[in-house]
């Protein structure tokens, strides 16, 4: 449904949040209504891509090694593929996506440093300050205390700590605003019910996307919870957010 929905851009909002994120070896993630595991298999595949050229960068420094001793330092280095001592875990509410997500991380070859973690957003089941970067992608909207899910993700953050929230917002643009709303209305709960015969769903997540906070607003809600440096990106004209912040 996702991609139906979007046409596939879905994929793109989630690549663009994790490349913002820029996580490096050694990054602690918290992925927040994870689901079954979208924004953590692409935080595993980017930190793999930074060790790799990590590893292509180290063995340029050594012009003398053979073809064989390149080779084996490839298989060998744990560099190699790995994640390193960057971790991932996911929090979901929802039992059954976790399943679902384990069964793709398997199917995948994503196992090592992920972990998956039943827990809501507004009582997570983490230590304080142990956390380098929070993420929340298409999650936020469904808690019911926005409030105490951002000081939840306040809390377990280490100071210095990096909260990223993607999330469906609002289009300022009265023309496309009236375009979008025709193609939510319109077209969205059809393709619920015709892909996954469940209109219901789809008419809650266009009203859901509608009651939200603006941009403005949600960001005002961020500081509260306490985060500075607090800025958002509109992607697409605004039909999606990507809000910031930092621990202090
Ligand atoms: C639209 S899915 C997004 C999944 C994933 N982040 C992604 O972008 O593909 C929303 C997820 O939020 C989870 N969720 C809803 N309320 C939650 C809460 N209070 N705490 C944790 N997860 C929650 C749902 O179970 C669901 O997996």
């Amino acid at each position: 449904m996702n991609d139906s929905m979007t046409l596939g851009i879905h994929r793109v909002w989630k690549d663009i949040l994790v490349h913002k994120m820029n996580p490096c070896p050694g990054t602690l993630l918290l992925d927040v209504a994870g689901g079954t595991g979208d924004i953590a298999f692409r935080f595993i595949n980017y930190v793999r891509s930074v060790r790799q050229r990590q590893l292509q960068r180290k063995l340029k420094h050594h012009q003398n090694l053979s073809w064989q001793e390149i080779f084996e330092s490839y298989q060998n280095d744990k560099f190699n593929n790995s994640l390193g001592d960057s971790q991932v875990v996911v929090c979901d509410i929802n039992r059954e996506m976790l399943k679902v997500g384990k069964q793709k991380a398997q199917h995948l070859g994503y196992s090592e440093g992920l972990s998956w973690v039943l827990g809501n957003a507004e009582e997570l089941p983490f230590d304080d300050d142990k956390f380098d970067v929070y993420t929340i992608a298409f999650g936020i909207r469904n808690v019911t205390r926005i409030d105490l899910a951002l000081q939840e993700a306040y809390r377990v953050l280490k100071p210095g700590g990096r909260f990223l929230c993607l999330e469906f917002s609002h289009v300022s643009n009265p023309l496309l605003s009236r375009l979008y709303d025709l193609y939510s209305f319109q077209v969205i709960p059809v393709l619920g019910e015709v892909i996954a015969g469940d209109w219901r769903s789809y008419q809650y997540l266009v009203e859901s996307i509608r009651q939200f906070p603006p941009q403005e607003e949600l960001k005002a809600m961020i500081e509260d919870a306490g985060f500075f440096k607090v800025d958002y990106e509109n992607l697409n004209f605004g039909i999606v957010a990507i809000h910031s912040g930092f621990k202090l």
